[in-house]
C-alpha cells in the first residue's frame, strides 16, 4: 500500500513581485507522478528552486495542486472537507523543516510542543498524552528535564529533535524531511541524520528526504528522484544513482562522488538554471546540457524504463550505462 501519492501535480505559482500586472506564473512543480510506498525512503536532489520543496509541501497536505492529484491511503486529499484532511493529513504524515528555530512555537516550552498535535486531534487522555509526550522525548533523545524548556534555551540540534518529536506524535508511516540539517552545525548534523534512519528502522516509517548534500541523499535513501526546473527527469534505485544514471543531468550532479565503479571526470554544470517563470521550450535541461539537440527543444520526452530495474528517466538522448567518458558528446 502507497503511504502517499502524486499524480500529474502541477504548482504553479503567482510570481513574487508580481511582474506586469501582476500576471508572471512560476512553475514550481509540472505533471509530477510519484509513489512513495509503506516504509521506503525517497530521496530528493536538485539545483536550489528545482521544486523541492514543494514537491514535499504537497506530499504533506501544505501546498494545494494547481491541478493533480495527492492521494494519501488512495483517498484524494483535496477532495475532502477541509476537517478530514487534516486529520488525514495529520495521522498519516509529519513533516520536519529545514529551520528549527522558525518551525517552533518560540513562547511553548518543549512538552506543550509535543502535546500539541496530541490536543488538536484530540488523541487519548490527558495522562496518556503526558506519557505519549515523554515516549516522544525518549524515543528521539531528549532528555526529560528539558521538557520545561523554550525552544530559545535549547541548542540547535535539541530543537531539531523536538521538531522531529513533534512530526511523529501521531505515529504517521511517512516522514517528510525538508533540509533537514542544512540549518545545523556541521557537527550535529551526522547526530540528526544517525537520529533519523534509526527511527525510520524502528518505526518501520517510509520517508521522504530533500537534501542538497546528494551524498547523504544517495547513503540514506532506497531510490533517488532528480528535479530539473519543476520535473522529475529521472527516477532510479539509491544503489545505482551514481553509476547507472541515464539523464545527463542527474550524471553531471553525481560525476564528482568519490568511489564510483567507473570514475569519470567531473562534469561542470555550467551556466544559470533558467527561470522557473519562463522555462525553455521542451526539456528544461537543453540549455545547459551538452547532448541536446533540436528534438530537446521541441518536447519533453516522456519517461523511458532502463534496462534496469526500478529505474526510469527522461532524455531523448539518454547516456549509455556503460559510456566511459560521459562528457563526450552524443553520437550522431
Ligand atoms: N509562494 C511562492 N510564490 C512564488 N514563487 C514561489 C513560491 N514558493 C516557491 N516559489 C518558486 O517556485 C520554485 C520552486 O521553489 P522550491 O522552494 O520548491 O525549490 P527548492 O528546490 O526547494 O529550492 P531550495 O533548494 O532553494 O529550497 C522557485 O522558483 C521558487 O522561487
Amino acid at each position: 500500500m502507497s503511504a502517499v501519492q502524486l499524480s500529474g501535480v502541477h504548482v504553479v505559482h503567482r510570481a513574487r513581485g508580481g511582474g506586469l500586472f501582476g500576471r508572471d506564473r512560476v512553475y514550481a512543480l509540472t505533471g509530477a507522478d510519484l509513489t512513495v510506498a509503506a516504509g521506503e525512503t525517497v530521496g530528493v536532489v536538485g539545483e536550489s528552486g528545482c521544486g523541492k520543496s514543494t514537491l514535499a509541501k504537497v506530499l504533506v497536505g501544505v501546498e494545494r495542486p494547481t491541478a493533480g492529484t495527492v492521494s494519501c491511503h488512495g483517498r484524494d486529499l483535496w477532495a475532502m472537507s477541509p476537517a478530514d484532511r487534516r486529520s488525514t493529513v495529520g495521522a498519516s504524515t509529519g513533516m520536519v523543516f529545514q529551520d528549527p528555530s522558525t518551525a517552533l512555537n518560540r513562547r511553548l516550552p518543549v512538552h506543550r510542543i509535543l502535546r500539541d498535535p496530541l490536543d488538536v486531534h484530540s488523541r487519548g487522555t490527558k495522562p496518556e498524552r503526558e506519557e505519549r509526550v515523554r515516549e516522544l522525548m525518549s524515543l528521539v533523545g531528549l532528555d526529560r528535564a528539558l521538557a520545561e524548556a523554550l525552544p530559545g534555551q535549547l541548542s540547535g540540534g535539541q530543537r531539531q529533535r523536538v521538531a522531529i518529536a513533534r512530526a511523529l506524535a501521531l505515529d504517521p508511516g511517512l516522514l517528510v524531511a525538508d533540509e533537514p540539517t542544512s540549518a545545523l552545525d556541521v557537527s550535529v548534523r551526522a547526530q540528526i541524520l544517525n537520529l533519523l534512519s534509526d527511527l525510520r528502522e524502528r518505526l518501520g516509517l517510509a520517508m521522504v528526504l530533500v537534501s542538497h548534500d546528494i551524498q547523504t541523499v544517495r547513503r540514506m535513501s532506497d531510490r533517488v528522484i532528480t528535479m530539473y526546473l519543476g520535473r522529475i527527469v529521472e527516477e532510479t534505485p539509491a544503489a545505482d544513482v551514481t553509476d547507472h544514471a541515464r539523464h545527463p543531468y542527474t550524471r553531471a550532479l553525481f560525476s564528482a562522488t568519490p568511489g564510483l565503479l567507473r570514475p569519470i571526470d567531473p562534469i561542470p554544470l555550467t551556466g544559470p538554471v533558467p527561470s522557473a517563470t519562463r522555462p525553455p521550450s521542451g526539456c528544461p535541461f537543453r540549455t545547459r546540457c551538452w547532448r541536446a539537440d533540436d528534438a530537446c527543444a521541441v518536447r519533453m520526452p516522456d519517461f523511458t524504463a532502463a534496462s534496469r530495474p526500478a529505474h526510469r528517466y527522461r532524455c531523448h538522448h539518454p547516456l549509455e550505462e556503460d559510456q566511459p567518458n560521459h562528457r563526450l558528446p552524443r553520437e550522431t
